[in-house]
């Protein structure tokens, strides 16, 4: 961490040098700097002051020399009073050039009257129009997507049956949404030759990347179209085990595309996970590989999935045109799957399957972060949903290439695809590990405009600063998700793209979407959310369930309006009332939808995820969250990577203690639990609160995680309960 001063006028050369920067560049440097600065209030203008030097600080400087900057910039911030520091801001000209902007200039003066004024003044009034009157906003928004229907819905959405929370969209509807994804769509400058993906196999990072064009991904999609009606009767279920290359994402589409239903299983599950899910799916089929080829290793994949299921296993090369194993005799090798289609006339046409909008396409499991992972029906509203969001709050459009490293098996695969498909961009999949060089070789040389990220790979990719040198000035938006993201990541990973908008998502698989979400309307501030997603109704509530009124700063759990397009209405595995409503409290006559997150609105607007409701922690009669324990600690000494911040109970009851899990970035640095515990405690007394106290802190070598790498505080919590007995806790 750079030495931060009191203000960016202290920064002298010699700080400068001391973050990086040659002496006779640090002088230049701090001449500029000086420049930008000349005539800015030294007070209350930070955000203007931080405007002024942006353009200075350039991609390839040193981390420190951006932490010295940014950090000294806002040294005198209060957040207490003025809310997250912005570090972004949209200007009123480019905002009239994002999908959403063009959107409001179009509708805002018809929508809003003489209130509206511009995207950015108007867009919190927006925003509430479009919570008010969602059928008003889809029906506009459709006509941006590539979304046909057969038959168009009767209307966008029917409250009439009070049996159903969250109302009836699209009713009447029918389509096909892997239709929609793989035909030209002139308003979006999509033609057959467009790249819909682009892609690249790990190890082959100086080769030029592969390109599948809208018409190749067509006949490839409904040429396992045909492959499946060789095998498989409409409806049945089939699952998709494998890295999220472009071969899984043609199954995919085909599934769908043929009246199916894909089951999304993430290939980092064991044998036992992957049973589950086959079992409670009902799934028929599964799709594999035989190995999975990553950060220059293989690991086998095709003997775990048999080791879950006796379904037949359609299996894919990871590497090469054959299979590189035997098979069961029941099962097929992806050129024996595709060989069925040679007496079909037409093999590469297809006629989609047309279904109502309610009907299911993927079944998805959620991380398990609270319990057991539920499974998920998503319907053909769900990828609509997914499509609209990133079309409005990350500005996917045509020219877009979008990148995030992920699976099909977790909610972000399917989003990323929609949000490419359905908007007129690219989809930009790297075969491979997405930890090192080679995956960031891959965003430059694919041109990724979008990138997605989680914050343990940001951190990864910080901290082994194995990106330098490359350059990713094409990436105009970040995104990140899953977890609450860390500060200093993010202001890393911004500024390697000269300080792109780092726009947070949170939602979950049964939403299909982010229900807070940044967006490029609004100023962005590192870790905050700028607003709650067009559409979305947000309630936070008190312990007693009385609701804090919209405007006000405040902390407490949060519900949803259940009017929310793309939700899910039922679960496989578990009862959704008792999940998402039951013991509920109601607002304005309407039961929430449960979420589970417990959230800070912060002055300003501002949303804080404090992580869930389930680890929430009572301090000496305080209520306060894991993740704001964590966020001070994370910095509390150079050498922690992470911590993760939980509470126990001793067997005869008493206070909640406080407990602290360390996992150190230099393992072999020898350190002292004494010290560390000191720097903690003294983190939390002057960041969060002086009562609260440390009881007790401990090293490990990693934290428990889900498969989705979420931190799983309820394992550690039941380790150290177990512990407990023989230690001094
Ligand atoms: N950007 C983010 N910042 C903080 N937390 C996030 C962010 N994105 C997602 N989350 C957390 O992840 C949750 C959604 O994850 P997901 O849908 O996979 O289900 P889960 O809650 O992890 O699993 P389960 O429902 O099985 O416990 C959010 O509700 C939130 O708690």
């Amino acid at each position: 961490m750079a030495r931060v001063k009191g203000s960016v006028w202290e920064i002298a050369p010699e700080d400068v040098v001391a973050a990086g920067l040659p002496p006779a560049e640090a002088e230049a440097f701090v001449a500029s700097l000086r420049r930008a600065v000349a005539g800015k209030p030294r007070e209350g203008a930070e955000a203007a002051v931080w405007q002024a030097v942006v353009p200075l600080l350039r991609p390839e400087y040193p981390h420190a020399l951006h932490q010295l900057v940014y950090y000294s910039v806002y040294a005198n911030w209060d957040a207490a009073t003025r809310g997250p520091p912005p570090y972004w801001f949209p200007s009123v000209q480019d905002c009239k050039n994002t999908n959403l902007g063009r959107l409001m200039e179009s509708h805002g003066p018809k929508l809003l009257g003489s209130s509206y004024k511009d995207p950015i003044t108007s867009f919190n009034l927006f925003q509430k129009f479009t919570v008010q009157h969602p059928e008003i906003y889809w029906s506009i928004l459709m006509k941006e997507l590539s979304v046909k229907f057969q038959h168009p819905p009767k209307c966008i959405l029917d409250r009439s049956d009070k049996s159903k929370e969250g109302g009836s969209w699209f009713p009447g509807a029918v389509l096909n949404i892997a239709e929609c994804c793989i035909y030209p769509v002139p308003f979006q400058n999509k033609t057959d030759n467009s790249a819909a993906i682009i892609w690249r196999d790990e190890g082959f990072d100086d080769l030029p990347v592969n390109y599948v064009s809208v018409k190749e991904l067509r006949e490839q999609v409904m040429t396992v179209a045909n492959a499946l009606d060789t095998l498989f009767e409409k409806g049945d279920a089939i699952a998709i085990d494998m890295p999220m290359t472009y071969k899984a994402v043609v199954i995919y589409l085909a599934i769908i595309l043929s009246g199916r239903v894909v089951v999304s299983i993430a290939d980092s599950f064991v044998a036992r996970e992957i049973a589950t899910r086959m079992k409670v799916s009902k799934a028929k089929a599964i799709f594999t590989q035989d190995f999975i080829i990553r950060g220059g290793k293989k690991f086998p994949l095709y003997s775990r999935v048999v080791e879950g299921t006796a379904c037949k296993t359609i299996v894919i090369p990871a590497a090469g045109t054959n299979v590189g194993l035997k098979l069961r005799t029941n099962d097929l090798s992806w050129n024996d799957f595709i060989s069925r289609t040679s007496s079909i006339a037409r093999p590469k046409s297809y006629s989609a399957v047309y279904m109502d909008a309610e009907s299911v396409t993927n079944i998805l499991f959620s991380s398990g972060t609270t319990g057991d992972p539920k499974a998920i029906p998503w319907t053909q509203l769900s990828p609509v949903r997914c499509g609209g969001d990133s079309w409005a709050h990350t500005d996917a459009c045509s020219g877009d290439v979008l990148c995030w490293p992920t699976n099909l098996g977790w909610v972000m695969g399917p989003i990323t695809l929609y949000s490419s498909l359905l908007t007129g961009g690219t989809l930009a999949l790297y075969h491979g590990s997405p930890l090192g060089r080679g995956f960031g070789k891959f965003v430059q040389d694919a041109g990724v405009t979008f990138l997605g990220t989680v914050p343990s790979l940001v951190k990864t990719w910080k901290n082994s600063n194995c990106m330098g040198g490359l350059d990713w000035s094409k990436i105009r938006v970040c995104a990140t998700t899953g977890e609450a993201s860390d500060i200093d990541d993010d202001l890393w990973i911004s500024s390697r793209t000269s300080y792109s908008p780092m726009l947070e998502c949170c939602g979950g698989t049964e939403l299909a979407s982010s229900y807070i979400q940044g967006n490029l309307l609004q100023p962005q501030a590192f870790g905050a959310f700028s607003s709650t997603s067009m559409t979305t109704g947000l309630v936070i509530f008190d312990e007693q369930g009385n609701p804090y009124p919209d405007d006000q700063p405040c902390v407490g759990e949060m519900g949803l309006v259940p009017t929310y397009l793309g939700a899910t209405n039922r679960l496989l595995n578990a009862d959704h009332y008792k999940i998402y409503f039951d013991g509920m409290p109601t607002y304005r006559g309407v039961q929430l939808r449960r979420h589970g997150d417990v959230l800070q609105r912060t002055v300003g607007g501002y949303y804080i995820v404090q992580g869930r409701a389930d680890d929430t922690m009572n301090l000496g009669g305080i209520k306060t969250s894991s993740v704001e324990i964590e966020r001070v600690c994370n910095r509390a000494d150079d050498n922690v990577l992470e911590t993760a911040a939980i509470t126990v109970k001793s067997k005869t009851g008493g206070p909640e203690q406080l407990v602290i899990l360390a996992v150190l970035k230099d393992k072999s640095v020898k350190h002292d639990i004494d010290v560390l515990k000191r720097k903690f405690q003294k983190a939390i007394q002057t960041n969060l609160n002086p009562l609260f106290k440390v009881s007790f802190v401990k090293v490990v070598p990693e934290f428990p995680r889900t498969a989705s790498n979420k931190l799983l505080r309820r394992v550690l919590r039941d380790q150290l309960k177990q512990q407990s007995t023989q230690s001094k806790l």
